[in-house]
């Protein structure tokens, strides 16, 4: 099997978690094969917020209707990929670039169901450069402060967020304390999200593999 084939298998697992009304759905390749597949059980829900304008094109295409998340109240289910994740679920996202969004549906959603293959669990998080979303007008200032933080910032050229803003993808953290540095991330001004997801961690983590759908929780 190879990576995609484990991704589908880890979205189609999820579908055991979709139950009714307004589910949150995220970004990604990983999550387009949920998305996919969430088509053969749209009967079960009312519709989606989506995380993205990519995801929520791809939901209206299979007749999935995409609310606006001030639109609906909590919701109770969240499916999204992620890029990294340690064995407390804490996760780098934002490969992307959807990570804002992304972490505001996962802030108000009660159960958050990660997707991933199985080379995505890492003991210390940081293999995977740290997206950064930043204003425009705050990126080289942004980055010398992530230079401080001992990090190599990587300006994403050519890529502007839904929101209109930048990426630096940030080479070189060993992440072994993603709460305080997220908090640390989030106080440099002008920095929008970082991606590093360990207030908001997963609850649920189904991983793709060899021997069929893993399945790990906190
Ligand atoms: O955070 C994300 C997008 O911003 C994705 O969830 C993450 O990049 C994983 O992507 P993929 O499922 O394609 O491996």
């Amino acid at each position: 099997m190879n990576q995609d084939d484990l991704k589908k298998q880890a979205a189609e697992a999820a579908l055991d978690y979709v139950e009714s009304g307004v589910i949150g759905v995220g970004t990604g390749s990983t999550v387009n094969h949920f998305i996919d597949a969430l088509a053969s059980v749209k009967h079960r829900i009312e519709g989606a917020v989506s995380s993205s304008e990519v995801s929520s094109e791809r939901l209206k295409r299979h007749g999935i209707q995409v609310f606006d998340l001030n639109a609906v109240g909590e919701l109770a289910l969240y499916v999204d990929g992620a890029d990294e994740s340690n064995g407390q679920l804490e996760l780098i996202k934002g490969g992307g670039g959807a990570l804002t969004r992304e972490k505001i549906v996962a802030a108000a959603s009660r159960t958050f169901v990660c997707i991933a293959d199985e080379s995505k669990l890492v003991e210390v998080l940081g293999g995977f450069p740290l997206p950064v979303e930043v204003i425009p007008m705050a990126r080289s200032y942004v980055a010398r402060e992530l230079v401080q933080l001992g990090g190599t910032p990587v300006w994403r050229e050519g890529f502007v967020t839904d929101n209109g803003n930048l990426i630096l993808d940030v080479q070189n953290l060993e992440i072994t304390d993603p709460k305080g540095l997220e908090q640390r991330i989030n106080t440099i001004a002008g920095v929008v999200t970082v991606g590093i997801f360990a207030w908001r961690p997963a609850d649920v983590l189904i991983l793709g593999s060899a021997q069929g759908p893993r399945t790990i929780k906190p």
